[in-house]
């Protein structure tokens, strides 16, 4: 049998390219029905995929129903079938992705953040460290859509530079790949725009936390998650500290 990380990452890329063929066929359309369709067959795909490969487990989806038997399920693999939603409707914009992971008793153990549009998969099943970083300024990756006022905030207290891109899970990815040093965010989020990226992020060793500096905890009954922090382990007490100044005003 497939193992969990593997099957992830490979669920992750197949929707990915279903997700590219999509486009292509559905070009110039209107770009609400294309992050509608695109939503949908991502879903679909991975929600049949999984009741193939790992009929047992639960299944939390961005764009379906919420059963809560996953709530005393031993195993939930938590989806958001397109991340990035938006960009994946702007043409030739390649920051949207696939976000597939798994939660078993407590805590998440395998991840997969497929970024189709550049053709690379990011597994949990790799350990690799972060690339390197080129030191100050601090570069911060943040929403280019809904920058929240928090990061900026943050960003003039650190002295550090805001680098803008669609999708939860390529700014995660963009701490991994060392283009930013750390992922910043808050007021709202939900379960599946982080738990793939985190999971995919620590079995990298970088840091994951709440923006308290807790626990990342998923599969609650309510999977509003609305802030995080993945960053290179060597800048997390600076940027956590960062934050602690932030909110004391
Ligand atoms: N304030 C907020 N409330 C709820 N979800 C948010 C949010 N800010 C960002 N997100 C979600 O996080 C993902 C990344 O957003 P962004 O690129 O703006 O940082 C998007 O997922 P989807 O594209 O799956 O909807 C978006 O919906
Ligand atoms: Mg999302």
């Amino acid at each position: 049998m497939t193992d969990d990380h593997t099957l992830a990452a490979e669920l992750a890329t197949a929707a990915g390219d279903l997700l590219l063929r999509t486009r292509d066929q559905h070009a110039g359309i209107d770009p609400k029905e294309l992050k509608d369709i695109g939503d949908q067959v991502a879903h679909d795909f991975l929600m049949a995929e999984l009741a193939k490969a790992r009929p047992q487990d639960a299944v939390l989806s961005e764009e379906g129903a919420d059963d809560h038997a996953r709530l005393t399920a031993a195993r939930v693999w938590i989806v958001d079938p397109l991340d990035g939603t938006r960009e994946f409707s702007e043409a030739g914009r390649d920051d949207w992705a696939v976000h597939v992971a798994l939660w078993q008793d407590g805590q998440l153990v395998a991840g997969a953040v497929g970024r189709p549009a550049k053709d690379v998969t990011y597994s949990s099943a790799d350990n690799a460290p972060a690339a390197g970083t080129t030191g100050a300024p601090l570069r911060l990756a943040v929403s280019r859509s809904r920058p929240p006022e928090f990061v900026t905030l943050l960003a003039d207290h650190l002295g550090a530079e805001l680098v803008e891109m669609g999708s939860a899970g390529v700014k995660a990815m963009s701490v991994l790949e060392g283009q930013t040093d750390a992922y910043v965010h808050a007021g709202g989020q939900y379960e599946w725009d982080s738990a793939a990226p985190v999971a995919v992020a620590s079995a990298h060793g970088l840091h994951t936390s709440r923006i308290d500096g807790s626990r990342l905890v998923y599969n609650n009954e309510n999977p509003y998650l609305p802030d995080l922090v993945v960053c290179r382990p060597e800048v997390a007490e600076t940027v956590l500290e960062g934050i602690r100044a932030v909110n004391r005003g």
